[in-house]
């Protein structure tokens, strides 16, 4: 008796249950039925995203790993190549999805330039894996204008953590590398206080419009491709795999022209270090270490700095250079830097930071640099360029009216130039003056001609001076 009338109490309260759970139900197809007519669409899609951000912040913060990538790498104020790489590679990932994007325009770059907004969170996906950036500009104001203490900030599972290193790191420095070698954007970056600034390499030379001896430009396209080939036997011979050149003429002879024809042959970017803005051997040595692969280091007027040249110059005038610090050579005792430093760099310390660098001293008077630095194995080719001659006119005329076969002015001209000493900046300027070809060798004729003249008349005073 007992026993049926506890299961009729069971009973009662499973069909209580019952309709607890139906009129529960019925509640919430109201409630969700009021909820759709009165909240916008919009609104509920807020909500939702706010509450999942919120509970996959709890649940990240405690599994998370982060990396920081500081874009200044210690106190000697190297660069950090992997915080260039992730500046150009985010952009790339954001363009398509971005909801905040820095844009903007520089006057001496042709492109857009695009950056990643500091208050935005990049997400991205390698391997199925979620990877989150963040540009980390500092809290406060002074750290904000300290371009030195920006950062990115990378976030992942830290589950994920091998993979991070191993593969998604090494992926963003690849595509960089591999953007750095398909662009056609290079970059000219100048040494001022203790960094690079960095501009577009818009020199349009290349060897094709280079008005320089066939042959010559034939030997320096081959020692490049040579020298680029060359990478597994340098390593072989234990050499670094960098190459000097020393470029050698009087002014306007085409030497900062191919310099830029070789950047934009190689797509290497150019570091233009004027010795001038090198304050000690250790500056030097960051200038060098700061350089980037696939570069090429240039160091011009080599001639026209103090130290460099002190051990030749006595106290004869220098008449091209300017020493616009201090003027006596006397007073060179202040050290900057040395020569031994200089001869370190070249000789290689500074190629065990990286490989593929090409560095190019420029003169216009190489009898007055110190032979350490000729030495041979020190700069591999030694390049004259010199004044112009009738092949080289050939490409030039052709450049400037393109112009394939012969003028009837083409003899009288290149026979001046044959026998006189013009240099292709003086040519260039007076082809650029006409736009028709006729009347621009006319004129280029009659220059050169009363040029020659006058020489000629000065020469012939000069030596009736030397024999009285
Ligand atoms: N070999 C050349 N082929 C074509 N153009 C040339 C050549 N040499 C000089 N020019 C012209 O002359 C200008 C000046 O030349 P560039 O600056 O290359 O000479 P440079 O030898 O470097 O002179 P400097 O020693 O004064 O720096 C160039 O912008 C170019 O227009």
């Amino acid at each position: 008796m007992k026993s049926t009338l506890s299961s009729l109490t069971g009973l009662r309260s499973a069909s209580s249950w019952f309709e607890l759970y139906a009129a529960f139900s019925t509640f919430m197809m109201l409630l969700r039925t009021a909820i759709n007519d009165l909240i916008p669409s919009q609104v509920r899609s807020f909500i939702t995203t706010k509450l999942e951000s919120f509970f996959s912040n709890i649940y990240q913060s405690n599994n998370t790993a982060s990396l920081t990538i500081n874009r200044i790498w210690d106190e000697s104020s190297r660069n950090n190549e992997l915080y260039q790489a992730v500046c150009n590679y985010l952009p790339s990932r954001v363009s398509q999805s971005y909801k905040s994007l820095k844009i903007g325009k520089l006057d001496d770059c042709k492109d857009l330039m695009f950056a990643v907004d500091a208050t935005e969170e990049v997400a991205d996906e390698f391997e199925g894996i979620k990877f989150t950036w963040m540009l980390d500009e500092g809290s406060s104001e002074k750290e904000r204008r300290d371009l030195d203490k920006l950062a990115f900030k990378l976030s992942f599972d830290e589950k994920h953590r091998k993979i991070a290193m191993e593969k998604y790191i090494p992926h963003v420095l690849k595509t960089y590398e591999d953007f750095k070698s398909e662009r056609k954007i290079l970059k000219l970056n100048s040494w001022s206080n203790g960094y690079w600034g960095e501009n577009e390499l818009s020199h349009p030379a290349t060897f094709e419009t280079l008005g320089l001896d066939p042959e010559l430009k034939q030997r320096i396209i081959d020692d490049l491709k040579r020298f680029l080939k060359r990478k597994e036997m340098y390593k072989r011979v234990g050499k670094p795999w960098k190459r000097g050149y020393l470029l050698y003429g009087p002014p306007g002879t085409g030497k900062s022209s191919l310099i830029a024809a070789m950047a934009n042959y190689l797509k290497f970017d150019v570091y233009d270090l004027d010795l001038n803005s090198v304050y000690s051997n250790s500056d030097l040595m960051n200038a060098m270490r700061s350089t980037t692969r696939r570069s090429i280091i240039v160091l011009e007027d080599i001639d026209c700095n103090k130290e460099v040249n002190a051990r030749t110059l006595k106290d004869e005038e220098n008449s091209d250079c300017d020493y616009t610090q201090d003027a006596k050579v006397e007073d060179i005792k202040v050290e900057r830097f040395t020569l031994s430093g200089l001869l370190n760099c070249v000789d290689g310390l500074w190629s065990s930071h990286g490989e593929e660098r090409i560095i190019i001293f420029t003169t216009n008077h190489v009898e007055k640099i110190d032979p350490a630095l000729l030495r041979p194995g020190r700069m591999d080719m030694h390049i004259n360029l010199s004044f112009l001659k009738a092949k080289a006119f050939r490409i030039l005329a052709s450049n400037y009216f393109d112009i394939r076969d012969k003028h009837p002015l083409f003899e009288q001209i290149e026979e001046l130039l044959e026998k006189t000493e013009f240099t292709p900046a003086e040519v260039a300027e007076q082809l650029m003056r006409n736009e028709d070809p006729d009347i621009a060798f006319e004129a280029l004729l009659k220059f050169l001609s009363e040029v020659d003249m006058k020489r000629e008349v000065k020469k012939g005073s000069e030596s009736s001076n030397s024999e009285n």
